[in-house]
């Protein structure tokens, strides 16, 4: 599309990249447009396999928007932000809790952080499909078209392949994934927009400057747009969290807890956090924009048993296979729960949260 048919918004200005040398994840770099064809594939296969096992991250470039078209990107993601009043944000907030999905806004303030803290951040969600079962604040209407080619790219022109990748990985025959995604079946994978704003130096001190705790994402597959605003660290396999940093125009990527179930343990669920950016970027608002996958919602959560990968390297269960949820109870028991309660400290890092099943999902700070 020419750039002057589409809609003006006001252009989201982010911080400049911060100049600290932080201690960052070293996290490999796939060039996905190389997975076009079979001996591509082939080729990415192996370091998309070990990337998940090793970090459970990775960097994407070359998934075809060029840097204009993601400029344009965090313009609208500000805009459910910027451009919708207070009342309205409310009118359009999940019932979270009660539906366990996050269609619509999570407002601020919604999650315990620590010590009585809670968060300072705001997310707008939209069902990939945009405009199935959900209405949108008025700012957003005109955008529905671009919302949707954004949904769709993120399923076809990088879900999709990923999957393909990760497949081919386990030695299974390449759509397994796939087939289990559909973009037009019933399940809950969705566009998401995030901002956080900067806090006061008391709720920092009190959270020992925790933005968002620990966690691991529920879904499959979460891609994150790179943006400049240093705060995602990532649990590295030594225990130690390592910024993430920012590469223009690439994509974040990283496996949740339904590919580990999935994998039999094989890809890694990492657990990430966001914090405090450096001092060079304080007092700077932090937009995000995300799409996070999940399978299907009836697909069950058990091992892919017959992966020749897993038959010699074995199975890592956190269910027994006859109480191994499905994604639609994954999600909802996840969702309701996070960030509910002030959760029960095991030691000074970890806390737990039991969720379905007696198993335990743990947070860190
Ligand atoms: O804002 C970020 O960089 C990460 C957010 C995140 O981990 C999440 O929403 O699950
Ligand atoms: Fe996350």
């Amino acid at each position: 599309m020419p750039a002057v048919t589409l809609p003006a918004i006001p252009h989201y200005v982010p911080a400049p990249e911060t100049a600290e040398e932080l201690e960052w994840a070293d996290l490999p770099i796939v060039d996905i447009s190389k997975a076009a064809t079979p001996e591509g594939r082939a080729a990415l296969a192996p370091q998309v396999r070990d990337a998940m096992r090793t970090h459970g991250f990775f960097y994407i470039i070359n998934h075809g928007y060029t840097q204009a078209q993601t400029d344009r990107i965090f313009d609208i993601a500000d805009v459910p932000f910027s451009q919708v009043t207070d009342e309205e944000k409310k009118r359009f907030a999940g019932d979270i809790k009660q539906t366990g999905s996050y269609r619509g806004y999570k407002l601020r303030q919604y999650w315990h952080i620590n010590n009585g803290v809670r968060d300072q951040l705001e997310h707008y969600n939209l069902h990939r499909s945009i405009t199935e079962n959900q209405e949108h604040p008025q700012a957003l209407q005109p955008l529905l078209p671009e919302l949707r080619a954004f949904a769709e790219h993120n399923h076809y022109d990088v879900l999709h392949p990923v999957l393909r990748l990760l497949a081919l990985g386990l030695e299974l025959p390449e759509d397994t994934f796939v087939n289990i995604h559909g973009f037009k079946e019933k399940g809950e994978t969705y566009v998401r927009f995030m901002k956080y704003y900067p806090r006061t130096p008391e709720e920092e001190t009190l959270t020992n400057k925790v933005w968002l705790k620990g966690h691991t994402d529920f879904g499959t597959i979460t891609i994150l747009y790179s943006q400049p605003v240093s705060a995602l660290q990532i649990l590295s396999p030594d225990n130690k969290w390592r910024w993430v940093r920012h590469i223009p125009n690439a994509l974040v990527v990283n496996a949740g807890d339904g590919m580990e179930f999935l994998s039999g343990g094989f890809y890694r669920a990492t657990i990430h956090r966001v914090v405090q950016p450096p001092a060079d970027q304080a007092g700077h608002t932090r937009v995000g924009a995300f799409y996070f996958a999940m399978t299907d919602d009836d697909v069950k959560l058990v091992p892919l048993k017959e992966s020749p990968v897993l038959q010699r390297e074995g199975i890592t269960r956190r269910f027994a296979d006859e109480d191994a949820p499905t994604t639609e109870q994954w999600r909802k028991a996840r969702t309701s729960a996070y960030g509910q309660s002030e959760l029960k400290k095991k030691d000074d890092i970890v806390e737990e949260e039991v969720i379905l099943n007696g198993v335990v999902v743990k947070h860190y700070n």
